[in-house]
């Protein structure tokens, strides 16, 4: 390279530093991230072991240890919802008509979500903050996602429904998960991405050819529903949820937002279209509650097209602003936290021998890769095999 090209590159370097501003260059530096993490991690492991300690509880009175463990569940999720709502800066747009919007939140809705970014689970959540359900909002998870440290913890006090996406092994445990959630003390969402994993082109191509091997018109932006799930819930939480929400998310500019995006204070534009729909309208019976949620996705499959086209959702946008808890919640936590850490840092500094000092750059070390290794969880090119031509050839 010429010296002329590398004295303009640097050029180049300083002169975007002011024009980025100096908030966005301090979140983007790795110490800030490991200071999050640790307020992540330590504050998350203390709730786990306040929930260990709910255990005896369970079985003097059920609905008081529930309602414990929803506020001990919020303040681990809620962190999380933080990132996204006051680190990045993040926009959550809601989509939806003005009649159904002063009932979210306030009854049990089994919600319908399309899965094909890294983040949407935490826009779910920060859907669920703003509409007060967080510390109560509940999924069909994977059963892998119960051993990812605090936050597969947390869901096993919060009594999500874990699956291990075989029907013939998970009929008997579901239905009773779901079972579980009738006489729930509070006012809960049930998030299900019927499509079973996250849409890739390998994923989104085999699926067609089931569509096609059934007879079923293609989607282009969705998986073919699995509904063996999605059917059970229905008939399970009838008289327990009043609705279903159809829920339609994208990114305005195209965006893949990632976590790692978000923890480096990337501000992302979440555009979101909810569509209630009282569970009376749904079908009983299963082959045609089956047929019913294929055409939802044939419907959802249309919204995304003209959001492709049109950048934006049917329907009128309702604002909906963010609450101050989660930052409060994160700035508790911080403030209790981050003061021992200090004490511990000048400590090491003036007396530390060798070996704390190396001790502490081990649980250092450590620490981010257990986060790294969380983060991990939420990436898509390293999602599961399922839905792939070989899990389709394992189960024929
Ligand atoms: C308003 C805003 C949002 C509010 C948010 C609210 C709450 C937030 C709460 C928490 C946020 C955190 C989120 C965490 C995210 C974690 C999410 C996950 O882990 S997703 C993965 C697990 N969940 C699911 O899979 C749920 C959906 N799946 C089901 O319901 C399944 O039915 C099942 C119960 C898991 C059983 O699985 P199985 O594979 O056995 O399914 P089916 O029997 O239904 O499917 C077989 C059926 O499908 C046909 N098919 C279609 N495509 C394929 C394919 N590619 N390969 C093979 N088979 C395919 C197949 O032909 C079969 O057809 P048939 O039934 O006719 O035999
Ligand atoms: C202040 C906060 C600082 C935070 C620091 C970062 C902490 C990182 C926390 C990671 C949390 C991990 C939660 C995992 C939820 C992942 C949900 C998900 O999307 O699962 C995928 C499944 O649906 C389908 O799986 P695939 O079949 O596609 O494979």
């Amino acid at each position: 390279m010429l010296q002329q090209d590398i004295d303009l590159s640097l050029r180049g370097r300083w002169t975007s530093i002011p024009s980025m501003g100096l908030l966005q260059l301090l979140k983007s530096q790795f110490l800030c991230h490991l200071l999050l993490c640790y307020v992540f991690l330590v504050s998350g492991l203390l709730v786990n072991l306040l929930q260990l300690c709910t255990l005896p509880l369970w079985a003097i009175n059920r609905q008081l240890a529930r309602k414990i463990n929803c506020r001990l569940g919020y303040c681990i999720s809620s962190q999380m919802v933080a990132l996204l709502e006051w680190w990045s800066g993040t926009e959550c747009t809601l989509y939806t008509d003005p009649e159904s919007y002063p009932l979210y939140g306030k009854e049990n809705a089994i919600v319908i979500l399309n899965h094909n970014f890294e983040i949407d689970f935490l826009c779910g959540w920060t859907f669920c903050e703003r509409f007060g359900v967080l510390g109560t909002s509940k999924v069909m998870a994977k059963k892998e996602l119960a051993y990812v440290p605090l936050i597969g913890w947390m869901w096993y006090f919060q009594e999500i429904v874990f699956c291990k996406r075989k029907w013939e092994d998970d009929r008997r445990t579901v239905i009773k998960s779901l079972h579980n959630l009738r006489d729930y003390p509070e006012n809960f969402w049930f998030l299900m991405f019927c499509e079973g994993t996250r849409f890739t082109e390998k994923k989104h191509q085999i699926s067609m050819q089931v569509a096609e091997s059934k007879g079923l018109p293609k989607l282009k932006h969705h998986l073919l529903p699995r509904t063996k799930g999605f059917c059970v819930s229905v008939q399970s939480l009838r008289g327990t949820v009043t609705a279903v929400y159809d829920s339609t998310l994208n990114f305005k500019n195209n965006e893949t937002p990632t976590l790692r995006g978000i923890l480096s204070g990337k501000k992302y534009y979440a555009d979101l279209y909810v569509r209630r729909i009282p569970l009376d309208s749904i079908p009983e019976d299963e082959a045609e509650c089956t047929a019913w949620l294929h055409k939802l996705y044939q419907e959802k499959d249309t919204f995304q097209e003209q959001y492709a086209q049109t950048g934006s959702f049917p329907g009128p946008v309702m604002s909906l602003a963010r609450r101050p808890w989660a930052l409060l919640n994160w700035l508790f936590w911080a403030s209790v936290l981050l003061y021992p850490l200090l004490l511990l840092l000048l400590w090491l500094l003036q007396a530390g021998s060798t070996l704390t000092v190396v001790s502490s750059l081990t649980i250092c070390v450590v620490g981010s890769v257990a986060v790294r290794w969380m983060i991990g969880q939420t990436e898509i090119n390293r999602g599961s095999s399922y839905g792939n031509k070989e899990t389709l050839l394992n189960n024929n």
